[in-house]
């Protein structure tokens, strides 16, 4: 396993290539790494060089509009799970100082005859940047599949069938977020871009952001700074993985600093995917994750009361 940076990196075309001791060896690989660090960067992931790169010029386009604008695209009965929400609404849990950004979401399309598809809120179109919605939409199934295929590989390393995941997150209630953090015009007083938390998905990936800042908790207490190279996606261990495996995988906490004073006048971009099951995925801690050197660490519930209860304690959902 190379460690080109400060967390390690597998090459997803390993898994993919057919080859059984290749798949084998990423397998082994890529569940060390999410019991160790709870992070890696993924290289051959699937996600075509121009799709980012239209991605980040349409998110850039978005938020470039004026703010009466945007605000339109904020819908509160939507709790932000679909299209804008402005700068300064959430926080991370057990912070108070909002974080330095706005966002705006984009949520699953269903499109076969599953009944999940009444669950979910519809889109909110751009309309002044039309090509906004296709590409978002091409992207949320490309990081469905690197994301059913990095599960798999996390299914084998439990000892779980390869298909574990896939029905589960099938339709899944997965979110695809273009963040925005805005130049920092005065003294932030104790807010960062991003304060210290834990994602609350399975897994999130993370295409290379525009600019630095993103930093991870190591296990020595240390914020460690990870810099994702252009052709790798940062992938992460959510809480609701960390909880089916009683902690066995980590979902290890993050945040995004401010930048020294000189660059306070960029603004930083940056496009997670949470990936999440459908809500009615059980998490209660797998029987083989649970031993006496680990014992169970969480009562029984489901992704959809884990979502809820994880979005009032972030100030989303009153
Ligand atoms: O902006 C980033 O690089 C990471 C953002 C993040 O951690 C999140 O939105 O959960
Ligand atoms: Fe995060």
């Amino acid at each position: 396993m190379a460690i080109t940076h400060s967390i390690p990196s597998v090459d997803l075309a390993d898994f993919t290539s057919g080859d059984a001791g290749l798949k084998a060896a990423f397998v082994q690989q890529l569940g060390k790494a999410y019991e160790e660090v709870g992070f890696v960067a993924v290289k051959n992931h699937g996600i075509p060089d121009e799709l980012i790169a239209d991605l980040y010029k349409y998110v850039q386009q978005f938020f470039q509009l004026p703010f009466d604008t945007k605000h339109t695209y904020e819908i509160p009965e939507l709790a932000g799970q679909r299209g804008y929400t402005s700068f300064g609404k959430e926080h991370a849990k057990g912070y108070e100082a909002p974080d330095l950004k706005e966002f705006f979401q984009f949520g699953q399309t269903v499109e076969d005859n599953d009944p999940i598809g009444v669950e979910y809120p519809a889109n909110v179109q751009v309309a002044e940047v039309p090509a906004f919605t296709p590409t978002f939409f091409q992207a949320f199934r490309g990081f469905e599949q690197s994301g059913r295929y990095l599960l798999q590989a996390i299914a084998l390393y439990l000892g779980l069938d390869e298909d574990y995941f896939d029905n589960k997150i099938h339709n899944g209630n997965s979110i695809l977020r273009a963040i925005h953090y805005p130049p920092i015009t005065q003294e932030p007083k104790s807010a960062i871009r991003a304060e210290q938390h834990e994602d609350i998905n399975l897994i999130t990936l993370l295409v290379g952001a525009s600019a630095d800042g993103l930093q991870i908790l190591d296990k020595q207490d240390n914020w460690v700074p990870v810099t994702s190279l252009p052709e790798q996606i940062v992938v992460n261990v959510g809480d609701m993985l960390q909880r089916l495996t009683n902690n066995r995988l980590k979902s290890t906490t993050h945040r995004v600093v401010n930048p020294p004073r000189e660059l306070w006048n960029t603004s930083r971009y940056s496009i997670p995917f949470f990936l999440h099951p459908k809500s009615n995925m059980r998490l209660d801690c797998l029987e083989s994750c649970v031993t006496a050197e680990n014992p169970l660490a969480y009562e029984p519930t489901t992704a959809g009361e884990y979502l809820d209860e994880r979005l009032r304690e972030i100030g989303l959902k009153k």
